[in-house]
């Protein structure tokens, strides 16, 4: 019977990520770069629409209750020649913004599925449900905005998030109240809603840069492979599971952000902390578009393939993090867009190959440096290898042009590590002015010192700079218990 065995109930979750170090060099497959995946993870419930005896509905629809006009519809169709499977958005009423991430994943999916799974007609698809579940960290608090302060409490359910006719309006009901954790004292603000509303379409929202993209992507696949898949087929507790995620999640999210970066952020997704090696991008770049001639096939033969073409290489054994040593991040506001960085940096190492492989060559040597200290729990080397990452960026960024660490970061960041506790600081990722990451003790009163500088130095300066709850964590994609999300369940 078609996919019957596979139509479960998940909620899949992955995490954000922070590229602690090596960002450029990560996107030549020579090097490798340091990244640790966060305790912000996206959510996705993945569920059957039961429809009315006799209604015949043929639609995916995913949500996202924490956003204004976050309803994408979805019909979905087969392609002739080999084309895959298309989903098509459908507009009723209110326009929606599409969600291209969305919208490739299920292109790239529901293709994967209907060609590995040789007992389902091509159409046998029944309709489903997908809700998107965010960490409050993903985006910044919505300015003037009240409501979203309100205390969690399951009695503030309102109308059933997954009811196609719903209302969207900010009332989320907390699907496990009793795990969210609460760091606040009783005397102080009640604990925010596990997952809050944040008053804004999607488009309007403040994004802290924690990788959401690739989260979404692969909590999706993840949860579209579990839901549609006999765990015969797809089983994320196997190697072989995570490695098809991994292959399908950066074949969608490469195609669906219309460039192949270095995919460290998809495989953080799916496998958590890790010193990266990306894969070849050509691995990619033969692959047909979804709807043309012969795609489903090769996209099937690529993900399935048995690790000859993904040369890439994720390396758990070489991360790890002291006892009582925290990777914190800082979200930043400077008021200041960066575009174009990457081909900025590219054009200057293409003009100047010695000097940019000398650079290169030394960050190198400092991500496996700062690796090795992580890793060897040599909590008093973490501060003496992370200000030589710094230096070496900034360089690049003043070769390149490029404000890698620009002055506001680098005077913020100078004076935070003076803050007692402190171990080191660096700009993560491609670096800019939106955020910092901390490596801190794991203390109270260090944070209280952190916290308490940072207010004083928004205060001071134009850079406005708040820590955020999340921190760097070890654990890739995760199947989660139902049962703590049964408030959302139909
Ligand atoms: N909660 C969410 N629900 C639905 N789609 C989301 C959500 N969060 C992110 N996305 C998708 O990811 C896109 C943001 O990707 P991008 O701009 O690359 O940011 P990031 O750096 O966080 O990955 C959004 O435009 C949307 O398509
Ligand atoms: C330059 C890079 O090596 C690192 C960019 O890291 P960020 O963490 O800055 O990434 P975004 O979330 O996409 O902004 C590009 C890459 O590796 O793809």
């Amino acid at each position: 019977m078609a996919g019957n065995a596979g139509d479960r109930t998940v909620v899949v979750s992955a995490p954000g990520k922070v590229l602690l170090a090596g960002g450029y060099i990560v996107l030549d497959r020579k090097h490798t770069g340091l990244v640790f995946g966060l305790s912000a993870r996206i959510h996705v419930l993945a569920q059957e629409i039961h429809t009315s005896a006799g209604v015949h509905l043929s639609e995916i629809v995913v949500q996202s209750p924490q956003f204004l006009n976050a309803t994408w519809r979805y019909g979905y169709h087969l392609v002739e020649n080999g084309g895959g499977i298309k989903a098509t958005q459908l507009q009723s009423g209110t326009p929606v913004d599409p969600n291209p991430f969305v919208e490739t994943t299920l292109n790239y999916v529901l293709t994967y599925i209907a060609q590995v799974d040789k007992s389902r007609p091509s159409h046998g698809f029944k309709p489903a449900s997908l809700l998107v579940l965010a960490d409050n960290d993903y985006y910044s608090k919505p300015k003037q905005s009240h409501d979203a302060e309100r205390p969690s409490s399951s009695s503030s359910a309102g109308d059933p998030p997954l009811a196609p006719t719903t209302s969207e309006k900010p009332n989320i009901p907390d699907p496990s109240p009793t795990t969210v954790p609460s760091a606040a004292p009783p005397t102080e603000k009640p604990p925010r809603p596990r997952f809050r509303h944040f008053g804004t379409t999607l488009r309007d929202a403040n994004k802290t840069g924690l990788g959401s993209s690739a989260a979404i992507v692969t909590s999706l696949t993840a949860a579209l492979l579990a839901h549609y898949l006999p765990p015969a087929l797809f089983d994320l507790g196997t190697p072989n599971g995570r490695r098809v995620l991994h292959n399908l999640a950066q074949a969608a999210h490469c195609s669906a952000q219309g460039k192949i970066g270095s995919g460290f952020d998809v495989a953080s997704a799916v496998y958590g902390s890790c010193l990266y090696r990306r894969f070849s991008p050509a691995l990619l770049g033969k692959l047909p578009n979804p709807g043309e001639a012969g795609f489903a096939a090769a996209l099937a033969a690529l993900v399935d393939d048995d690790g000859r073409r993904w040369d890439c290489e994720i390396q758990k054994d070489s991360v790890g993090l002291p006892g009582g040593v925290a990777i914190r991040m800082c979200d930043v506001d400077c008021g200041t867009q960066t575009v174009g960085m990457v081909k900025k940096v590219h054009e200057w190492r293409d003009g100047n190959p010695e000097a940019a492989a000398t650079a290169y060559e030394g960050l190198q040597a400092r991500v496996d440096e700062l690796a090795a200290v992580l890793r060897e729990h040599k909590v008093g080397e973490i501060g003496g290898v992370m200000g030589p990452v710094r230096e070496i960026m900034r360089k690049l960024g003043r070769d390149s042009g490029v404000p890698i660490e620009p002055e506001s970061q680098e005077a913020m960041l100078d004076a935070l590590e003076r803050v007692e506790g402190v171990l080191g600081s660096v700009v993560p990722g491609a670096g800019g002015y939106d955020a910092a990451a901390v490596v801190m003790k794991d203390d109270a009163e260090t944070e209280k010192r952190v916290r308490a500088f940072l207010k004083e130095w928004s205060k001071g300066h134009e850079i406005q700079v708040r820590l955020m709850k999340v921190r760097g964590e070890t654990e890739g994609v995760r199947m989660e218990d139902v049962g703590e999300f049964k408030l959302w369940v139909r």
